[in-house]
């Protein structure tokens, strides 16, 4: 196991962890994999880890970078856990809400060179995380990407919307969300959601011969650039975390936006029969 060996630390137990972190202190690189079965959808327990991971990862001096990626075929992440907005508590809701916040934060603020290795789906919250990176990679064939939200009858936070604009542009971002269009990887390299499509055999390949070239840059250079990128988008959220929350929680607990929650829930389970 990768995990054991020299020159490899581990953050997370093997097999254990929903997210695995094995840090190689040679090159300075993490990988980090999301791992909870079937689809790695984000429920309270893996956000808070993930945030956690993140955290560590950046205190780490011999850190460099980071590739978030999935431990689970076909999957890179189904997004935000639907049992965690679906019957849930207010009080749930905006702990489930803080935590991912907190993770977004951890990951789309990082000093690091963060890399998404999309080996399979990712939607909404699973193509929040992919957009947050600085560069992804995403696997050729049947799978998808994009912020679906509109389709479950729920709206991407401000945050997520930002998001997807620093990454496809306004007139895109305006057709994607509208939309909750689903894009295959091809069409998504078209607007530019992810920066390269290759084999799914390549993508860690090609990810880690990405990485040598944005790890000539002098770390300080990097890193200023990157916080006057992204501190605007970073610091609206900041400043109104406990409201979003808030809204998160009011807005979920609907009557209307429980009944569409319910009827997607269904429709997923629907698919399989
Ligand atoms: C201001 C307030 C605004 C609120 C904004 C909230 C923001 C939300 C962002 C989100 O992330 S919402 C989540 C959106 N995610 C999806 O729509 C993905 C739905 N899933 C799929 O499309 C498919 O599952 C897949 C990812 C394409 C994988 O397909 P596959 O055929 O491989 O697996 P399935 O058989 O469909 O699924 C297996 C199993 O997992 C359950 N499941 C799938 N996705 C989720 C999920 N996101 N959360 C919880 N559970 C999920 C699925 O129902 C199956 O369960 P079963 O019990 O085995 O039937």
């Amino acid at each position: 196991q990768v995990c054991t060996q020299v020159p490899y630390r581990c953050y997370s137990t093997p097999g254990v962890g929903q997210v695995q972190v094995d840090m190689n202190s040679e090159t300075g690189v993490a990988t980090v994999r999301l791992n909870r079965p079937p689809v790695n959808s984000l429920n309270l327990d893996v956000l808070t880890e993930l945030g956690i991971a993140l955290e560590k990862l950046d205190a780490d001096r011999t850190c460099r970078a980071m590739v978030l990626a999935s431990a689970v075929p076909g999957i890179f992440s189904a997004g935000l856990d639907i049992l965690e907005m679906y019957q849930s508590t207010p009080e749930r809701c905006v702990a489930f809400w803080r935590a991912l916040q907190d993770a977004w934060l951890g990951l789309y603020g990082s000093r690091l060179v963060t890399m998404a290795a999309i080996e399979g789906h990712s939607p909404a919250g699973g193509c929040l995380l992919a957009m947050s990176c600085d560069y992804r990679v995403m696997a050729d064939g049947k799978f998808q990407i994009g912020l679906n939200e509109t389709r479950l009858g729920i709206v991407a936070p401000f945050w997520f919307e930002d998001v997807m604009l620093n990454t496809i542009g306004h007139r895109e971002t305006e057709k994607a969300l509208q939309l909750g269009a689903m894009y295959s990887a091809q069409q998504a390299l078209s607007i530019g959601l992810v920066d390269k499509v290759v084999p799914l055999a390549e993508v860690m390949p090609t990810v880690q011969g990405e990485l040598k070239n944005w790890l000539q840059i002098p770390d300080a250079a990097r890193v200023i650039t990157k916080t006057s990128m992204r501190k605007q988008v970073l610091d609206r959220l900041r400043s109104q975390k406990e409201k979003d929350a808030q809204f998160f929680a009011d807005f979920i607990g609907r009557d209307s936006v429980q009944r569409s929650l319910g009827a997607y829930i269904a429709s997923l389970q629907k698919r399989k029969s």
